[in-house]
């Protein structure tokens, strides 16, 4: 396996504008764990992740490790933790190349397999404000396949995408499970993605 890291969360309390929105939630990921964060809306899945990205306060403890050793939180969140957002963090000026382009040079690698694989090849001239929904949900998977890391944090990551969309992301949890890499991913809706464990999420009292 390419990493060895895992996560423990320990009674992470997450506030959002100052109020505690979800509380007390403990997990532990190994190496090739997936686990889904399975709740209503506002039950503060987004916030759990977000608190795990460093992205929004907490209290309790968020620790990596390899094996018994404590790495450092700061370098695991910049250099080994992807982020994906409903909203994919894009520029809507830039087209599909320049992003592609931008995304690739960022990890000294050749973004043209990446855009095929994505199909997002053929749109690849215009601009992010111009792509559908899906096409633009695609395009916010890019990082994934430019740039192993460890951890995945993947808030809605199928909402908006057709069959063959959904496929492709299966396709690449896989590829990250099998690296030994760790997945968190925010679902409201029902996906099977085998072997994956749940963890349901209910808002704060
Ligand atoms: N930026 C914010 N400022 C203040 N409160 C927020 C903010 N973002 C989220 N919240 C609140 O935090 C709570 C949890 O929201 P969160 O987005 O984590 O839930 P979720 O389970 O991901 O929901 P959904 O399924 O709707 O995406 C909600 O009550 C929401 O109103």
């Amino acid at each position: 396996m390419a990493f060895e890291m895992s996560l423990h969360l320990t009674d992470v309390t997450v506030e959002r504008a100052g109020r505690p929105v979800v509380g007390g939630v403990s997990l532990t990921a190994a190496p090739g764990d997936i686990v889904l964060l399975r709740g209503g809306n506002g039950s503060g899945k987004t916030s759990i992740l977000r608190a795990v990205a460093e992205l929004a306060s907490y209290e309790g403890q968020v620790v990596f490790k390899r094996g018994v050793q404590p790495l450092d939180p700061a370098f695991i969140r910049s250099f080994e933790t992807h982020y994906v957002s409903p909203e994919g963090g894009l520029n809507p000026r830039l087209t599909v190349r320049e992003t592609a382009g931008f995304e690739a040079a960022m990890e000294g690698r050749d973004p043209a397999e990446a855009l095929e694989m994505l199909a997002l090849d053929r749109a690849a001239e215009l601009r992010v404000a111009e792509l559908s929904t899906g096409q633009r949900r695609r395009l916010s998977f890019l990082r994934l396949l430019l740039g192993p890391r460890a951890l995945w944090l993947l808030d809605e990551p199928f909402s908006g995408l057709d069959t063959e969309g959904r496929a492709v992301v299966l396709a690449l949890i896989e590829n990250q499970r099998e690296r030994g890499g760790i997945v968190l991913l925010a679902l409201h809706e029902e996906v099977i993605i085998s072997g994956a464990r749940t963890l349901r999420v209910e808002a704060a009292a």
